[in-house]
C-alpha cells in the first residue's frame, strides 16, 4: 500500500484556496440580523435575500482567487460563475448552517428559512442537503478544494473552452483525493461519498430554479446583482 503523499506544490495550492476561502466570508452582520428579533415572513424574504446576494459577492471573490481562473476566456469565466453559483452558495450555506453557527443559532435559522415563504417542496431538500454535508464533518480544505471542484466543472452550458476547465479542475480533484485519504484514514470511501454530495448538488439546481420562479410570480424583490446571476427580471 504506496503511502499517500501531498508535494510542496500541492501544499502551495491548498493554501491559496483555503486563504482565498477564508477571506470572503458573508459579513457577520448580515448573518448576525438572521438571528435578531422576530422577523415576518417578508421580512424573512428581505434578509435571506441579504445573505444571498452577499454569499454571491463571497462566491465571486473567492473564484477570482482560484489559481488560472483569471487567465481563462472572458466569457467562459462567466459562465463557470452561473453555472456554479446556486450549487456552491448550496455548498457554502450548508457549511455555515452545520459547523459555523454557535449551538440554538442553528434552530432559529432553520426557522427563519422555514418562514420566509419559501414552499414546502424546497425545503425538504434544502434541509436533507445541510445534514448530509453536516453528516461528513468535512474539514476546512475539503470544504474549500470541493467549492473549487464545483465552479472548475468544464460541462457548464454555454462553456466554450471546457478542456482548458478540466486542465484547472484536475489538480484540484487530486489533492482533494489525497486529502480525503489522509484525514479519513478509517473511510476509504470518504473521498466518493464527498463526490456524492456534488451529485445530490446538481438536482438542487433545479428546486433553485422553481423556487426563483414561485417568487417572481408574487412579485418578490432580488437585488441587481440576484436578477444578472440567475439571469431574472
Ligand atoms: C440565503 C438563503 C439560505 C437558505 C435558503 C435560502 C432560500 C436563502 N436565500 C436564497 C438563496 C439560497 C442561498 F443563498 C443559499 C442556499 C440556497 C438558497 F436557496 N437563493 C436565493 C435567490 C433569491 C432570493 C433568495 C432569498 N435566495
Amino acid at each position: 500500500k504506496e503511502k499517500v503523499e501531498i508535494t510542496k506544490e500541492q501544499e502551495a495550492l491548498m493554501k491559496l484556496i483555503v486563504d482565498a476561502y477564508n477571506k470572503h466570508q458573508i459579513p457577520q452582520d448580515v448573518t448576525k440580523k438572521l438571528l435578531q428579533e422576530q422577523y415576518s415572513t417578508e421580512e424573512n424574504f428581505i434578509l435571506l435575500t441579504e445573505i444571498a446576494t452577499s454569499q454571491v459577492q463571497v462566491l465571486v471573490e473567492f473564484t477570482k482567487n482560484i489559481p488560472g481562473f483569471l487567465s481563462l476566456d472572458h466569457e467562459d469565466q462567466i459562465a463557470l460563475l452561473k453555472g456554479s453559483a446556486v450549487e456552491a452558495m448550496f455548498l457554502r450555506s450548508a457549511q455555515v448552517f452545520s459547523r459555523k453557527m454557535p449551538i440554538g443559532h442553528t434552530e432559529v435559522l432553520e426557522e427563519r428559512i422555514r418562514k420566509s415563504g419559501i414552499s414546502e417542496e424546497f425545503i425538504t431538500p434544502l434541509f436533507n442537503f445541510y445534514k448530509s454535508v453536516g453528516e461528513l464533518h468535512m474539514s476546512l480544505e475539503e470544504q474549500a478544494l470541493l467549492t473549487a471542484v464545483t465552479i472548475l466543472t468544464p460541462d457548464r452550458p454555454y462553456v466554450k473552452d471546457q478542456q482548458t476547465v478540466e486542465l484547472l479542475q484536475e489538480p484540484m480533484v487530486d489533492l482533494l483525493k489525497k486529502l480525503c485519504v489522509l484525514q479519513h484514514p478509517q473511510e476509504p470511501q470518504y473521498f466518493a461519498r464527498l463526490l456524492g454530495r456534488l451529485t445530490e448538488l446538481r438536482t438542487l439546481n433545479h428546486y433553485h430554479a422553481e423556487m426563483l420562479t414561485s417568487w417572481r410570480v408574487n412579485d418578490h424583490k432580488f437585488t441587481p446583482l440576484l436578477c444578472e446571476i440567475w439571469d431574472v427580471q
